[in-house]
């Protein structure tokens, strides 16, 4: 049985975790945490099956109950320490949680290969998610011209949203830098036109109702392509963050994506 700890269970996408890791034979809840909890243990918790699973609110507390994977969606600046402490610990981190920069994961990498440890950092557990990246990508070589709308409940405290900078990252890989639209363009609106991530533009909806959504439309000479994703649940995420439960601590290094794992 593999020792996971959840940190950010209080969380919409913590809770969801805590009971995914509850409802697999194979896991073990040794433990649960969040600076928000006032309760010691999730027994009295009908939410979590009122299991007698210790909670915590200090982060080095956590060793007593020797976790092997630490399962992470809490906030940016939390998890990328948690990461670090979880590595530092011979703890292989499965972390959800966005805002990641590219020299955070860079330094986190270099931990887990010096510490020979395995772990995930993905900023989408979707599986429809990752096939729009691959499919984005794949389109970038040939229509380069392309801009991104991500959609997201209005809680969302990052933006633009994980998912939308990787794919952007990996079309950028494919169609180089290119400024798109009019070069004597003008706004009358400051952001009008979206963040500019090598000449393609991100915009970021965030209305109540929604989850996670992601459109990546494509125009040329005459035609259009719109490759368009929708999470209507955040149950699905959890067949992938059970996926990288399982896998990842047959690595040695720290992924940087769901597709290294499947
Ligand atoms: N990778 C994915 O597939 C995926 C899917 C959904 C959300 N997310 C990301 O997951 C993160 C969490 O999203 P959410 O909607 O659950 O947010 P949320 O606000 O509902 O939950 C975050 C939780 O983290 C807790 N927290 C704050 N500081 C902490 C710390 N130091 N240690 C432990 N816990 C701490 C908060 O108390 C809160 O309970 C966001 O970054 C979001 O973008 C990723
Ligand atoms: O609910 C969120 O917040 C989500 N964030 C991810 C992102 O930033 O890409 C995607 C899934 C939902």
């Amino acid at each position: 049985m593999k020792k996971i700890v959840v940190a950010g269970f209080k969380g919409r996408m913590g809770s969801t975790a805590a009971k995914m890791v509850l409802d697999n034979e194979d896991f073990d809840l040794v433990g649960v945490y969040d600076p928000r909890a006032t309760e010691t243990s999730l027994a009295g918790d009908a939410t979590f099956n009122n299991v007698d699973v210790p909670v915590f609110t200090e982060r080095e507390a956590i060793l007593s109950v020797k976790p092997e994977i630490w399962i992470d969606f809490t906030v940016p600046e939390a998890a990328v320490k948690n990461t670090k402490f979880a590595l530092e610990h011979d703890i292989s981190p499965v972390v959800g949680t966005t805002g990641f920069t590219d020299n955070d994961v860079k330094q986190l990498q270099a931990i887990a290969k010096k510490r020979q440890v395995g772990g995930l950092i993905a900023p989408n557990f979707g599986l429809s998610a990752v096939l729009m990246m691959q499919f984005a990508k794949q389109a970038a070589k040939y229509f380069p011209d392309v801009e991104i709308i991500e959609m997201h409940h209005d809680n969302k405290l990052d933006a633009p949203s994980g998912t939308a900078l990787k794919t952007a990252e990996m079309m950028q890989k494919e169609r180089g830098d290119k400024p798109q639209g009019n070069p004597d363009k003008t706004e009358s609106l400051p952001g009008a036109r979206g963040a500019n991530y090598h000449g393609m533009r991100i915009h970021s909806v965030r209305l109540p109702g929604l989850i996670a959504h992601q459109q990546v439309q494509f125009g040329a000479v005459g035609e259009g392509l719109t490759i368009r994703q929708d999470t209507y649940d955040r149950a699905s995420f959890m067949t992938g963050v059970a996926l990288a439960c399982r896998k990842v601590t047959d690595h040695h290094e720290l992924f940087d994506g769901l597709e290294y794992l499947l």
